[in-house]
């Protein structure tokens, strides 16, 4: 089914179903469901494809970048996504689901700039905070406390805006005397806080979320969902999400779109996404 602009309102309420919700999840999945979506489209994507070229080795790639093709070195070529379109609006919560290799975060990826389109277009209109390589940007060699300024300008943030965020950073990943440390000392775990505190901390307009809720340990975990959830109790945001779990992504979403070899196969309600998916994967 392609993207049908009537379809992508959110959809009221469903009663909990009693079986298929999990016992484990203290909170019925309306809890933290938007209802109110505004017209305004904050995502578009018109006929997007993504095309990766496949090489047999490094040195390949590098010069196939330079458009030059050593004979054997040239495996093939995969479309990540293959002429997707869909329209997203403000104050919706949208899952992708598919399954591994579907192409949910090479969509993400255009969302949030770090991919570009072969062809087609992606526009977007909104602050994106990305839950997705929390880690990627962050200069080994500075402290945390310095990475938060660095990222805070790349972003274009004023002076006065990056003083107002570095508390809430810092409060949020929590790293004790950590902060004023290089961040090459850092735990994995340690830096993925980092990323999460920022990404969280700073009122994003549209939040993409790739399964980065495994970050950190358990008591962590508990810490980013509760923060998510409330960034979602705002209905101007909008909320991007991939996950393999059913209940997480009831939980959260109203709507979702179904990947299937990077081709859009249905896009709808979440419990009918969900549906279409169990029963076809
Ligand atoms: N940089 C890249 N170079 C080559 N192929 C890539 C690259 N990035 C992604 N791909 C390929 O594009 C396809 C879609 O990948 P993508 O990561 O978007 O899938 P996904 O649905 O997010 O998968 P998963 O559920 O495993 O995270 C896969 O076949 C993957 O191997």
């Amino acid at each position: 089914m392609s993207s049908n602009e009537a379809e992508v309102k959110a959809p009221a309420a469903q009663p909990v179903d009693e079986k298929s919700s999990e016992k484990a999840v203290a909170v019925t999945p309306e809890d933290h469901r938007k209802t109110g979506v505004s017209d305004e489209v904050v995502v578009k994507f018109d006929h997007v494809t993504k095309t990766y070229t496949l090489y047999k080795s490094d040195k390949g790639r590098l010069l196939g970048v330079f458009g030059i093709q050593r004979p054997g070195s040239y495996l093939g070529t995969v479309n990540a996504n293959n002429d997707l379109s869909f329209t997203i609006r403000r104050g919706e919560a949208v899952a992708f689901l598919g399954r591994n290799g579907a192409g949910k975060s090479t969509a993400l990826k255009m969302i949030t700039g770090v991919v570009f389109p072969t062809t087609g277009n992606v526009n977007v209109g909104g602050r994106v905070s990305a839950l997705l390589e929390l880690t990627a940007g962050f200069d080994m060699n500075l402290t945390g406390r310095e990475n938060i300024g660095l990222r805070g300008q790349i972003m274009g943030l004023t002076n006065e805006e990056i003083a107002e965020l570095e508390p809430k950073v810092i409060d949020f990943a929590d790293l004790g005397l950590y902060i004023d440390q290089p961040m090459r000392t850092y735990s994995s775990g340690m830096k993925a806080r980092l990323g999460f505190g920022f990404a969280v901390s700073t009122d994003p307009e549209i939040l993409v979320v790739d399964e980065a809720l495994s970050v950190g340990d358990k008591a962590f975990q508990q810490k980013c969902l509760k923060r998510i959830r409330e960034i979602m109790m705002d209905e101007n945001v909008t909320v991007l999400f991939v996950s393999h779990s059913s209940n997480t992504v009831k939980e959260f979403c109203s709507r979702g779109i179904v990947l299937d070899h990077g081709t859009q196969v249905f896009d709808g309600p979440i419990e009918e996404a969900i549906e279409f998916y169990e029963k076809n994967y």
